[in-house]
């Protein structure tokens, strides 16, 4: 990584001049756009599941991002924060990242024998793409067992948004001694805030901190940060509108933003902001596995919210 000289260091009381300590500290973390590219190339996603909701994201959930993930109640919003919770601990030699997982759970709506039968699914699909698996090692076999994948989600049941702060302040903390967690999940991320908060302009305040602090975490510990969040109604031009829940005041907090919405009685994903993708949607499944691909699994470019 290179390291830049310039005016940054001019004005820093401290700086004891280009080469001193306190000017390399500042410029710690400038790199090139040639190193960015490796950077992003090498970045790793975390499979959703479906391929085609893969496909729109470029590869699934990226690493070093804040991705929020919002929709209706019902629409999946925590099946898929628990399948990327399974996923993300896909052994490498099966192309996944072998990580583990942070699932914060603000409602109550994470349910054990859910995440029992959704990494049996997990496992089960392994084992239909790798059929010589079995001949491996007796330690890669005893990782593909349901109750290794649960052993590997760490949970954290939030009750009211000052222990979401809590948490949230905690986590680089938690970050650093367990330095294999690839994905931190908060489901949802409005829902206290929602409930319980009277002053907006605080609220938008507080969460967007948190969000930058989340964004800070997924970087320098290269990890996924998946928010999921609420709908709501807004009332705009006449008509109600449905809208993510704090929308517009902290849409710039997220790095991507997947909608998951019903198109009749298909689920859609649609992905809505990305830095470097096109807008797209594709339909996906919840099936007894788990978020699959559709059966009817055709990409299209339509946009209902
Ligand atoms: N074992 C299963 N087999 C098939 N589909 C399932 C199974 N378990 C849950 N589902 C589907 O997932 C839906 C619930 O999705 P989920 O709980 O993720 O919704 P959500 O978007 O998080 O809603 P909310 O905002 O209310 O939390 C159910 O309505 C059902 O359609």
């Amino acid at each position: 990584m290179s390291h830049v000289r310039s005016a940054h260091a001019v004005g820093t009381n401290k700086s004891k001049g280009a080469d001193g300590p306190s000017t390399s500290s500042v410029l710690k973390g400038a790199q090139n756009a040639w190193d960015l590219l490796s950077d992003e190339q090498s970045r790793r996603h975390i499979n959703t599941g479906s391929a085609d909701l893969n496909n729109i994201l470029g590869g699934g959930i990226h690493c070093k991002e804040v991705t929020e993930i919002g929709g209706v109640p019902g629409v999946g919003k925590t099946q898929l924060g628990i399948q990327l919770a399974i996923n993300v601990q896909i052994p490498v030699e099966y192309g996944g990242l072998g990580g583990k997982a942070v699932y914060i759970d603000t409602e109550g709506s994470f349910m054990v024998e859910r995440v029992y039968q959704i990494a049996e699914g997990c496992i089960s699909d392994i084992l239909e793409y790798f059929p010589h698996c079995h001949d491996k090692a007796p330690a890669g076999q005893e990782k593909l067992k349901p109750e290794s994948f649960l052993a590997d989600i760490y949970y954290f049941r939030i009750c009211s948004y000052t222990e979401q702060i809590a948490v949230i302040n905690y986590l680089e903390k938690f970050l650093e001694e367990h330095n294999d967690v690839r994905i931190v999940i908060i489901d949802s991320v409005t829902f206290h805030f929602r409930q319980d908060f009277d002053d907006m302009a605080l609220r938008t305040r507080v969460l967007s901190g948190l969000s930058l602090k989340l964004m800070k975490l997924s970087k320098a510990y290269n990890l996924a940060v998946v928010l999921l969040n609420q709908v709501t109604t807004k009332f705009t031009e006449g008509s109600f509108q449905l809208t993510l829940a704090l929308g517009d005041s902290w849409s710039h907090s997220c790095t991507n933003r997947l909608i998951l919405y019903w198109n009749g009685n298909e689920r859609y994903g649609y992905l809505d902001k990305s830095p470097s993708l096109p807008v797209a949607s594709a339909p996906y499944a919840v099936t007894i596995k788990g978020v699959r691909d559709a059966v009817n699994s055709n990409s299209k470019r339509v946009r209902v919210m």
